[in-house]
């Protein structure tokens, strides 16, 4: 069973709930930048494990100590309370 997308007001609402991020091109984006190479492949492995667990997969995109996540939720046809959950996970593993 799929989430429901939010609506415009319920993601202005819930973007005040994880720095950094924002809605790009209707995807909830950021960009993490770490120390190096190394830092970046281990919140990648960590947020893996997250995702597995949570049957929720991002979109993302690494070189060296960069990641830019894209989150939506195909089956939904937008943005959920799942992309929002994982990019709190996310916030708090890059922390
Ligand atoms: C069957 C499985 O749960 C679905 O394909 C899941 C997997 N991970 C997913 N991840 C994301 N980001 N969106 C989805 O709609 C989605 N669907």
């Amino acid at each position: 069973m799929s989430a429901n997308v939010l609506s415009t007001a319920e993601i202005t609402q819930c973007l005040t709930q994880i720095p950094g991020w924002d809605v790009k091109d209707g995807k909830l984006q950021r960009q993490f930048q770490f120390d190096d190479f190394v830092t970046a492949f281990g919140f990648m492995s960590s947020m893996a494990i997250v995702s597995e667990s949570m049957g929720h997969h991002p979109e993302w995109f690494n070189v060296y100590n960069k990641v830019i996540v894209d989150l939506t939720s195909h089956d939904a046809g937008g943005i959920t309370q799942k992309d929002f959950d994982w990019a709190k996970q996310a916030n708090k593993i890059a922390a």
